[in-house]
């Protein structure tokens, strides 16, 4: 990992074929730190509308697009976005969505239309995409692992719809990726919703995206719904999936960080390490630059 860094520092050809958020996980796993006191909420809430500011108006870009899914981090995303008082573009890009989650994404840009002057919004409904493709696809054996493929497929075109607008209107595309997803089980989709322009709340644990959510007031329903990454057309939530919450998984990112292994702990709390330890180290590739393979001077 250091290697690699290093080694990044030191080769700008590397550095074209990383994406942002590969670059900022390179060097942030090694300076996770977890909060010793209590957020100074408003004050971060300031500091990611200047972040995002600065950023765009330095990119000269006009603004930001983001999928809105009805689920917290999009919605504190955007809200964050909209306050830079730059253009705001939201989508709302569905596939076989359930309809609860239709509701409340559409409902949280109803709300931001309302406090914010900035913020557009288009719906693309992406259910046809997606079964044109699977239907041109070949048939495989393997049905369970098609659908996992599948399920990542969805995130994939919503990220091409996203980079569409991006490059039409001159935004940047905003990652709604937190701390725990990104830098610790690698809980999302490889060029999917991995693939942004920038990651605002990437630095911040899960629990403290619904602590920033609440002051700036989101709308209950998302405020209460459980995390779910929506990738599968039923209502399974991140935890079914995970097999443990995000504020537990939140401790065993912190465990792991202090050097603490599976046999300084019992019950419940060995067996959720042994959980985010698993996805941590499954999902390493997500959180280290790409491998290239370089070649030996000699032979160039
Ligand atoms: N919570 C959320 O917001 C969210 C969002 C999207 C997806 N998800 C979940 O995230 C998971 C994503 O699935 P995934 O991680 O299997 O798919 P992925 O596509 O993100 O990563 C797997 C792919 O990475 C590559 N890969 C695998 N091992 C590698 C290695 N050692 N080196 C380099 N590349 C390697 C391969 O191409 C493989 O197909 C799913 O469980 C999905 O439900 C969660
Ligand atoms: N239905 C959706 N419409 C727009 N954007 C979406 C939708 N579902 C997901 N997204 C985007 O992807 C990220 C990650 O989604 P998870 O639901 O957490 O997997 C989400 O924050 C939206 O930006
Ligand atoms: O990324 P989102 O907005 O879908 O949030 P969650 O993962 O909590 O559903």
């Amino acid at each position: 990992m250091t290697k690699n860094v290093a080694s990044l520092e030191s080769n700008f050809r590397l550095i074209s074929i990383f994406n942002l958020k590969t670059l900022i996980l390179g060097h942030k796993v090694s300076r996770f730190r977890q909060n010793e006191h209590p957020m100074q909420t408003e004050k971060v809430i300031d500091y990611i509308v200047d972040w995002l500011k600065e950023y765009a108006v330095n990119a000269k870009m006009k603004g930001f697009v983001i999928g809105i899914s009805g689920g917290i981090d999009s919605a504190v995303t955007s809200t964050l976005c909209a306050k830079t008082g730059l253009e705001l573009l939201c989508l709302e890009m569905p596939i076989h969505q359930a309809e609860n989650q239709v509701t409340r994404a559409s409902r949280h840009i109803e709300w931001l239309q309302h406090n914010f002057k900035n913020v557009k919004r288009h719906a693309v409904n992406l259910t046809p995409v997606f079964d044109s493709l699977v239907a041109a696809l070949p048939p495989v054996e393997n049905e369970e692992e098609r659908f996992m493929s599948l399920a990542n497929t969805r995130a994939r075109l919503r990220m091409s719809s996203l980079y569409y607008f991006a490059a039409l209107d001159g935004y940047l595309v905003a990652g709604t990726g937190n701390k725990v997803e990104d830098f610790g089980v690698g809980f999302y989709t490889k060029y999917g919703d991995g693939g942004v322009d920038l990651s605002p709340i990437a630095d911040l644990l899960k629990t403290q995206v619904y602590e920033i959510a609440r002051v700036l007031g989101i709308n209950d329903d998302i405020q209460k719904a459980a995390p779910t990454d929506g990738l599968w057309g039923d209502d399974r939530t991140d935890e079914d999936q995970i097999g443990a919450s995000y504020p537990e998984l939140e401790w065993a990112m912190k465990m792991q960080e202090e050097g603490k292994t599976a046999d300084d702990f019992t019950g419940r709390d060995k067996e959720v390490f042994l959980i985010y330890t698993k996805f941590n180290s499954a999902n390493r590739h997500k959180m280290i630059p790409i491998p290239v393979c370089e070649i030996p001077h000699s032979l160039l």
